[in-house]
């Protein structure tokens, strides 16, 4: 069987509800494509201290308490990763992107595309929480 990689990804939430949602990196697998910021666990850490440690490197923020909301699978050709979804709804310092990758907040419709085939399904229980129509299709494709 295909190891799983585990991956911390963070929900964060503005009290305005808006989503913040950053674009891959160049030279990572899906360049340019949007998804939640986050990454992947190392050797012995929990999925809250990885979310942390990942959200300082990448965007420059300090969280405050992070706990799973939902787990979700994906099996994608470079990788089977199993991620681990956290609501953020306190953090502290300025955001700067440190791997030169693009932010945005996205409120409802979301407007960003092409977003990662893994982070779909959160979408789009997100969308059904507020009782919003939503089809992830359309988000799959530039
Ligand atoms: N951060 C993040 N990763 C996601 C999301 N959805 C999703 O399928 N993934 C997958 O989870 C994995 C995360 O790995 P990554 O490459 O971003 O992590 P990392 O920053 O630790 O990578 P590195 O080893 O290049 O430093 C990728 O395979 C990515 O495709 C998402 O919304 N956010």
């Amino acid at each position: 069987m295909r190891p799983y990689t585990e991956v911390a990804v963070g929900i964060l939430i503005r009290g305005d509800g808006a989503l913040l949602l950053t674009s891959r990196p160049e030279g990572k697998v899906y360049a340019g494509y949007w998804e939640f910021p986050g990454g992947k666990l190392e050797a012995g850490e929990s999925v809250e201290q990885a979310l942390r440690r990942e959200l300082q490197e990448e965007i420059g923020i300090t969280i405050g308490p992070a706990q799973v909301w939902k787990v979700t699978e994906h099996d994608y050709p470079h990788a089977l990763v199993r991620l681990h979804w956290c609501r953020v709804t306190e953090w502290s310092g300025a955001f700067e992107m440190r791997e030169a990758q693009q932010m945005c907040w996205q409120h409802w419709p979301v407007t960003v595309r092409p977003v990662l085939p893994g982070a779909l399904p959160v979408l789009e229980w997100l969308a059904q929480e507020r009782g919003l129509a939503f089809d992830p299709e359309i988000l799959r494709n530039k």
